[in-house]
């Protein structure tokens, strides 16, 4: 199946500082994929390499097998809606759709027709006078009428308060289910993502710290608790996410495709939530073996 995002030692640099760095990650199409990081981590670099709306310092990146923006025909197919669900204040609801028609080859009418109806969005009306929530769902709108084989979310639920969020991420299941399209989001909120993704990207320091479908990522991570021990007294196969210590006790998020018989750890599933977290607060890769020593 081709993939709907492939980088390969993906970079981004500003001046000396790199937003994005050694970027390795495949995403084979037909999911909802989740990117998730702090701040500054380059979910925003990342989504705009892949919109093509910056070029990479470093490495490569394709797009459902092309390279982003580069042709008229390669814009069809992905749309894009920014971080600041961007609309025109001065133009009323109609006109949105008509610039929208005019500037996408593919563009859906009737489905653009069929979800300002239902939303309640009144043609007259102008961008800038709708609420925070309107406007993201007249973003979205655009960005599903257009018919892409990508959508491309930057924080599309951040302005919005809980109900308006869930309308519209259901809004956006709803069209994904009917259309059968890709999606790759960027939220802070892990809940959120949790509902609607089945595959998650975790960014920390302009690195991928972790990439997946989310049920695999859940059945391979475990919380180990028992007796202080050393982090090299591990076995080999369970790679610490992240780990800490009391006088006689640790606790340990571990990745591991094997079971753990161990008698002496309780293991625990985790939450989508605290995986993320485990990964956000962990060390880096490289340091995770000596993180114990450090502590000391
Ligand atoms: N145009 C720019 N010029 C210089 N530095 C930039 C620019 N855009 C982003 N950066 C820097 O690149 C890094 C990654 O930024 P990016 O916006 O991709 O992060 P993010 O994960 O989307 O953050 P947030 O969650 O706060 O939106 C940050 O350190 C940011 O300051």
């Amino acid at each position: 199946m081709t993939s709907v995002l492939e980088a390969r030692a993906l970079g981004k640099r500003y001046g000396r500082r790199w937003a994005l760095r050694d970027c390795t990650v495949d995403v084979p199409a037909g999911h909802v994929v989740g990117l998730v990081g702090p701040n500054g981590a380059g979910k925003t670099t990342l989504l705009k390499l892949a919109g093509g709306q910056l070029e990479p310092t470093a490495g490569d990146i394709t797009v459902l097998g092309g390279r982003p923006g580069a042709t008229p025909a390669q814009l069809a197919r992905v749309g894009f809606v920014a971080q600041d669900t961007p609309v025109y204040a001065g133009l009323t609801v109609a006109d949105h759709l008509r610039l929208g028609e005019r500037l996408n080859p593919r563009w859906d009418a009737d489905v653009a027709r069929e979800r300002v109806a239902r939303l309640g969005l009144g043609p007259g009306q102008r961008a800038g006078r709708l609420s925070g929530g309107q406007r993201a769902q007249l973003a979205l709108t655009l960005g599903l009428a257009k018919r892409p084989e990508l959508l491309i979310l930057d924080e599309p639920v951040a302005a919005l308060d809980p109900l308006a969020r869930r309308e519209f991420l259901q809004g956006l299941m709803e069209a994904v289910a009917e259309h059968e399209f890709s999606v790759l989001l960027s939220s802070h909120l892990v809940s959120d993502l949790e509902r609607i993704c089945d595959y998650l990207i975790v960014l920390v320091d302009s690195h991928v710290r972790v990439a997946g479908e989310t049920e695999r990522l859940l059945a391979t991570h475990h919380r180990l608790t028992g007796p202080r021990r050393d982090p090299g007294r591990l076995p080999a196969d369970q790679h610490v996410v992240s780990a800490s210590h009391t006088d006689r006790q640790s606790t340990y998020v571990v990745r591991t495709d094997a079971p753990i018989h161990d008698p002496a750890w309780t293991v625990s599933r985790l939450s989508l939530e605290d995986l993320v977290l485990a990964h956000m607060d962990g060390p880096p890769a490289e340091s995770r073996r000596a993180a114990l020593e450090v502590q000391r």
